[in-house]
């Protein structure tokens, strides 16, 4: 049986251990809730200070050039570049998750059917996050072509003659599990099918290697295990391969060859520039890069392989000490065991009160949240795990509580039935 002093030991051991005096944390706090809105850098609120009163307040229009606020979504892109196996130069900050899936989507179906006329499919998971399938629906609806939607299980054998595009989150936002990028890429390839990964459960939560997976698209988000802040800026990748042949549809003056030469004609920028729209949300790209800033301040500690392997022991502490502590109140495990299909969160499953048993732990200071099942699922209890700043002991008191809000029964209350806007 793992004790708590197991636990405390293990953070002892942590070579990851002082990163987490990057960050605020309310004292008395377990967030596991780091897959949803990441915690605050502590450099964040000085530094949005300083763009504020400074750069706003005092160098206005001159700071896009003297504070660099023009080559933010390049800056900020290249820190990216690093987390995600793509080069510097090939990833922009900018916009939303969803606006960059609509654009690297919408150019993916024009690049693949251009290529191929037959082709008019985008095939999808009926598991993948409601937005990308929103924006694949509209855009299907747009372009003339059907999405097809599947279960995990048959992504491979749905790739057939007439699929342009697989549409998948490499880290399931329900389950946690995780692909094996380079092969369904490869598998999807063979078959002549281009992939958009959306990688907002994997940028900085599991290694990702584009180049070496052979991607073509992806997009991820900022806000989540890159700590960004609320509404944080996404990011944006294109292969090489198609720079020069993708359109962009939301072709705002930002994505031109020379914005302020103020042409009348369209002349799309060369390379990933071309994927922004208009002007960029400056105080917000200033939160996202202290964001960034901390990932980074993890590689000379081993970056994300250190991290993933923190990750890996944190998600494996949890799900035996769940199963130790909390033996006979019907939890059942819906996140995969095995490290190849693991990402950095665990979700437990319960047929009865999974919603008000995650109201009871917010209550006691744990931060989890709720999902609820679908057809081939229970309701779903989900705890994040960010290695830069989650510790074992934390693990360790976060099964405590849940181990006493079971025991007690409290869950049963009727205040921890209430459901608010946001779960
Ligand atoms: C896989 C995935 N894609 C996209 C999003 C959200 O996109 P947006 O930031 O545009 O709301 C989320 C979570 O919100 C997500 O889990
Ligand atoms: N953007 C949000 C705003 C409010 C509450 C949650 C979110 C999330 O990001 C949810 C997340 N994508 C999820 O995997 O469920």
């Amino acid at each position: 049986m793992t004790t708590l002093e197991d636990c405390r030991a293990l953070d002892g051991q942590d070579p990851l251990r002082a990163l987490r005096e990057l960050f605020t944390i309310p004292p008395e706090l377990i967030y596991l809730d780091g897959n949803s809105l990441g915690v605050m850098p502590k450099a964040a609120p000085e530094r949005v200070a300083r763009a504020v009163t400074e750069e706003w307040g005092v160098g206005l229009i001159r700071s896009w050039n003297s504070a660099g606020w023009y080559e933010m979504p390049q800056r900020l892109g290249d820190k990216v570049a690093g987390l995600i196996g793509a080069r510097a130069g090939e990833v922009v900050v900018t916009d939303t998750t969803s606006i960059n899936l609509y654009k690297v989507l919408s150019a993916a179906l024009k690049v693949a059917r251009r290529h191929s006329t037959g082709r008019s499919v985008v095939v999808s998971e009926r598991s993948n996050f409601p937005t990308d399938l929103y924006i694949a629906q509209a855009l299907c609806k747009e372009q003339g072509c059907e999405l097809h939607l599947v279960e995990d299980e048959d992504v491979e054998a749905a790739m057939a003659d007439d699929v342009a595009v697989l549409m998948l989150t490499q880290v399931n936002y329900r389950t946690g599990a995780l692909h094996d990028m380079r092969a369904v890429t490869q598998a999807a390839h063979a078959a002549g099918v281009l992939v958009v990964w959306d990688l907002a459960h994997s940028a900085g939560a599991v290694p990702v290697d584009l180049h070496q997976a052979d991607a073509d698209f992806a997009i991820g988000c900022g806000y989540k295990y890159l700590n960004g802040g609320p509404g944080a800026p996404a990011f944006v990748w294109v292969h090489s391969r198609h720079r020069d042949e993708f359109e962009q549809p939301l072709a705002g003056w930002w994505s031109h060859a020379a914005p302020f030469e103020f042409t009348p004609d369209y002349r799309p920028a060369a390379g990933i520039a071309r994927y922004l729209c208009g002007t960029q949300p400056v105080l917000s790209l200033v939160a996202l890069e202290c964001g960034l800033d901390t990932m980074l301040a993890a590689e000379p500690l081993g970056g994300m392989a250190a991290l993933r392997r923190k990750s890996l022991a944190l998600t494996d502490l949890f799900i035996r000490l769940v199963e130790e502590r909390c033996a006979g109140h019907g939890l059942g495990l819906a996140t995969p065991r095995d490290h190849g299909r693991r990402g950095s969160q665990v979700c437990l499953t319960r047929s009865e009160g999974a919603h008000a048993i995650v109201q009871a732990l917010i209550a006691r200071g744990v931060i989890g949240d709720f999902r609820a099942g679908d057809a081939r699922q229970p309701d779903i209890l989900r705890f994040g795990f960010t290695p830069l700043y989650i510790g074992f002991e934390d693990v360790w008191n976060a099964v405590e509580q849940l181990k006493q809000v079971l025991d007690s029964g409290e869950w049963q209350r009727p205040e921890f039935h209430q459901k608010q806007a946001v779960t």
